[in-house]
């Protein structure tokens, strides 16, 4: 399988639907170009990371504006397309209140949406995202035909039980977009690797580009395969694509050659 990572950069100044219109147009160019079978796309990379202020602003409902113009993106290039996350605003009828969550988007070569996933550690402690948005309470895996996902967002890299978890929900690669900042790109790499190692998976983290709202990105994409190599990493905190091979049966091969998984013991 074969996955090109966006690392888009977020700039104050584009106003959120050139960024839109930008972003489909690099979707479908990478796809022409590489001819990836998935590509990945950064958290809330239409209003930042850490743009707290535009979250109620640009919040969209679920099948909103960003998922029209993914959805189209994802069919026009025929790939499977993980569109990174919105800010979603959950609407009065369904039962979350009037709440935000932090949801990424995975649409099938046919602009089909596959799965969706709230992000389940807000970050902030007793600010920002933590207090802003709602947390997600559901593991969400994906088949696509090469590989079970399992989806993660940004901070959530801190929590191994939740990878532990979607191991046990069968993934194979993790997808994790991010919006990690700079000051701490050196945990970003080591979290990236040690969830590889630990899960015995391939880890395709896509970080953002850029400085938005004050805080210089980490930017720093990696693909790190089941024994902890990686395979690819961004040179920085530029925009950048990264395309790389998956060899998925690396990862059956990793867990039998040595089947740490199988010692797990609960105390
Ligand atoms: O855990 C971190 O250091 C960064 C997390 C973060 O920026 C986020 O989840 O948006």
């Amino acid at each position: 399988m074969r996955a090109s990572l966006l690392q888009i950069a977020v700039d104050d100044d584009e106003p959120v639907n050139s960024r839109r219109e930008r972003v489909s147009s690099l979707v479908r160019q990478v796809a022409e170009r590489e001819r990836p079978d998935l590509i990945v796309l950064p958290e809330l990379w239409t209003t930042g990371a850490f743009a707290y202020e535009s979250f109620a602003a640009e919040a969209e409902p679920l099948q909103g504006p960003t998922y029209e113009v993914m959805a189209k993106a994802a069919r026009d290039a025929g790939v499977w397309l993980h569109a990174g996350s919105i800010p979603e605003r959950a609407g009065a009828d369904s039962g979350a209140g009037d709440a935000l969550y932090n949801t990424s988007l995975v649409f099938s070569p046919e602009g089909e949406l596959a799965v969706s996933y709230r992000k389940i550690h807000r970050f902030g402690f007793d600010k920002g995202e933590a207090v802003l948005m709602g947390a997600g309470s559901e593991l969400a895996t994906v088949r696509v035909p090469e590989a079970v996902l399992g989806l993660a967002t940004c901070y959530d890299l801190r929590f191994p039980e939740l990878f532990r978890g979607l191991v046990d929900a069968g993934a194979e690669v993790f997808v994790v977009p991010a919006g990690w900042p700079a000051r701490r790109r050196s945990h970003w790499s080591l979290f990236a690797r040690a969830r590889a190692v630990e899960d015995q998976v391939y880890v395709l983290a896509c970080g953002t580009a850029g400085t938005h709202a004050g805080v210089d990105q980490a930017g720093a994409s990696v693909v790190v395969d089941p024994w902890g190599e990686v395979l690819a990493e961004a040179a920085g905190a530029e925009e950048e694509v990264l395309t790389v091979d998956l060899d998925l049966r690396r990862v059956a091969e990793t867990r039998e050659q040595f089947p740490a998984l199988k010692d797990r013991r609960l105390p």
